[in-house]
């Protein structure tokens, strides 16, 4: 009997236990998501104008991700783009374990040729707001990009509270096709495609039909009343608080972004909270996200414009508007008053403000090492070589060569069949160097070496800015790593100097970033470690530029790096290593 007895709870126990032990699990128990896309060109009229655009599962901007931290996202995408070639990368995750699933054709993958289905598989490790876009040639600037969202785990709360969450991808339009630009970069005499002819906010904005000359507008090419180009209607509930998830993935422009009548709480950037500030301009640089609080607290009777603007450069690209709307009224109705230009566009001062005001939020705050092992000064300019124009990192321009890095060394190729063994520089002449003038000499050398980096080491990286070909200017350029994030330490005006401004660096709170902007003749200095096993690109992520030379490559612990998938590879030497 008593034997009996203390089997039944003996039993009883191992119920209960296996039931806390299925809660605790389905708190934790990370999901996978799976996705099934077809990556097609079609005709579409984002602003109105009737072009070929690269849709994801028939839209531009592709599918939201939305996903949990923890979950693993599998991506099974169908390249049905008939003649060109594809790869995805999934911009700010980490990739950790998963190197081959970064999607940068050239350096961690081949590219999907046109008919194949390739599988991308990664956790999100981190809450935050990411996003994703083609990694091949300039392809981004057809279309083919989007967002990622991902949500603390449950039980998890964050610095701050909102009723609800909304997303917002600006990105600028250009009429010409990517093969067009890319063949004008790529010519002698160089053909530059000048500034976009639209902006967008989530996918739509509106060009001018009446700019065309009458034989387009008659064949259809532009049509002012196609329900494609309505403004993007953001409407809100009076009295709510909205968390905006913003994210740019401009080809070229830098933006400023507003909402008539309406502050905006800064919280997140790139995946890490922010020690809140309240701005009316949000500058924001391709490839940056950040989260920002508006309270829907003005007067309900009328909608407001959300308007974004090129700055940095001369802008002639009309102001890009979406609607912001009180619910229930005037849903789509255009506001009573005029969308304001923005900010002045030549004014770098309150870009460099709001860059300085970044920090990491007080109870958030991951401390960087105190020191580094390795400091690399890249100083950016704009260079020919052999009479094309290029960008370089210190007087050298790169190239992606035909076999990616990450298959290369991970299979122990023949490494001097597939680049150049000499690493590129890691300093200027910086004595000699005026970065207020035209270079002297403006020739530079083409190379495809990369940094090898030793793992676990702590790396600085100098982001100098200089004059470009053209007097009297400076451009600014948003530089992305892959991989990793890096604190941001600080950014200054002018040269950088070692000996003064390595001591006014941020220790204390700097933020974590993906992708910085260095401002015009200004510099910029950041900190990673090199704890990824991998090879990843660092560049600047405006389409040309990259396209133009403007990016290096490091590799850390790539013997760490776990089995390729043969998927990956197929191209250059690795040619018969696919085995589907
Ligand atoms: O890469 C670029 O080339 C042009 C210009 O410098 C030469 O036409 C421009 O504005 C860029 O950003």
């Amino acid at each position: 009997m008593v034997e009996i007895l203390a089997y039944r709870s003996l039993v009883k126990l191992l119920v209960l236990c296996h039931f806390i032990s299925l809660v605790a699990v389905s708190t934790v128990e990370a999901r996978i998501r799976h996705y099934r896309w077809e990556v097609k060109y079609e005709y579409k009229s984002p602003d109105c104008f009737k072009k070929l655009v690269i849709t994801i599962n028939g839209g531009t901007p592709g599918p939201k991700i939305l996903a949990q931290q923890g979950d693993t996202i599998v991506v099974e995408l169908k390249n049905s783009l008939l003649t060109e070639n594809v790869a995805i990368h999934w911009h700010g995750i980490r990739q950790i374990g998963t190197p081959w699933s970064d999607g940068t054709e050239g350096v961690t993958q081949c590219p999907i040729l046109p008919g194949d289905t390739f599988i991308y598989k990664f956790v999100v490790d981190r809450a935050g707001s990411y996003l994703y876009h083609a990694h091949y040639g300039i392809q981004r600037e057809a279309g083919l990009y989007g967002s990622i969202t991902v949500s603390v785990p449950n039980g998890e709360s964050e610095p701050f509270a909102y009723d609800y969450d909304r997303g917002i991808i600006l990105n600028d339009w250009f009429h010409k096709s990517t093969y067009e630009q890319a063949a004008g970069l790529s010519s002698i005499p160089f053909v530059w495609v000048g500034e976009p002819q639209s902006l967008l906010i989530n996918g739509r904005g509106r060009f001018n039909c009446s700019l065309l000359a009458t034989p387009s507008l008659e064949a259809g090419v532009c049509n002012a009343t196609n329900p494609e180009c309505s403004p993007y209607v953001l409407t809100v509930i009076p009295g709510k608080t909205y968390r905006l998830r913003i994210g740019s993935l401009t080809s070229l422009s830098a933006l400023s972004f507003q909402i008539e009548g309406h502050n905006m709480t800064v919280v997140e950037a790139d995946g890490h909270y922010v020690e809140p500030f309240e701005t009316k301009n949000l500058y924001i640089y391709s490839g940056e996200t950040y989260s920002v609080l508006v309270k829907a607290s003005q007067d309900p009777s009328r909608n407001y414009w959300v308007t974004t603007n090129v700055v940095s450069r001369k802008p002639t690209t009309p102001t890009g508007l979406a609607i912001l709307n009180y619910y229930p009224k005037y849903f789509k109705k255009s506001p009573p008053t005029l969308p304001t230009t923005g900010p002045l566009w030549n004014d770098t001062a309150p870009r460099l403000t709001q860059s300085l005001a970044v920090k990491a939020h007080k109870s958030f705050i991951h401390s960087p090492p105190l020191t580094s092992d390795k400091v690399i000064v890249l100083l950016n300019t704009q260079n020919k070589i052999d009479g094309y124009y290029r960008w370089s990192l210190n007087n050298v321009s790169f190239s992606l060569p035909h076999t990616p890095y990450l298959i290369a060394l991970k299979e122990n190729l023949n490494l001097n069949h597939v680049f150049d063994q000499t690493p590129p520089p890691e300093n200027y002449d910086f004595k000699n160097y005026d970065i207020y003038a035209v270079a002297k000499n403006v020739n530079a050398t083409s190379s495809n070496g990369i940094y090898r980096l030793k793992f676990n080491t702590t790396v600085d990286i100098i982001l100098q800015n200089a004059n470009t070909m053209t007097v009297n200017n400076s451009e600014t350029h948003p530089w992305h790593l892959h991989g990793h994030d890096f604190w941001v330490l600080g950014y200054g005006t002018g040269k950088f100097d070692m000996k003064k401004d390595v001591g006014k660096y941020n220790l204390v709170n700097p933020i974590m970033k993906n992708t910085v902007p260095v401002h015009p003749y200004g510099w910029t200095a950041l900190r990673f470690r090199a704890d990824n096993p991998g090879v990843w690109a660092f560049h600047c992520h405006l389409e040309s530029h990259f396209y133009m030379g403007m990016g290096v490559v490091f590799e850390a612990g790539v013997e760490k790096v776990g089995k390729l998938p043969s998927s990956v590879m197929g191209c250059g030497e690795t040619k018969g290593f696919h085995r589907p």
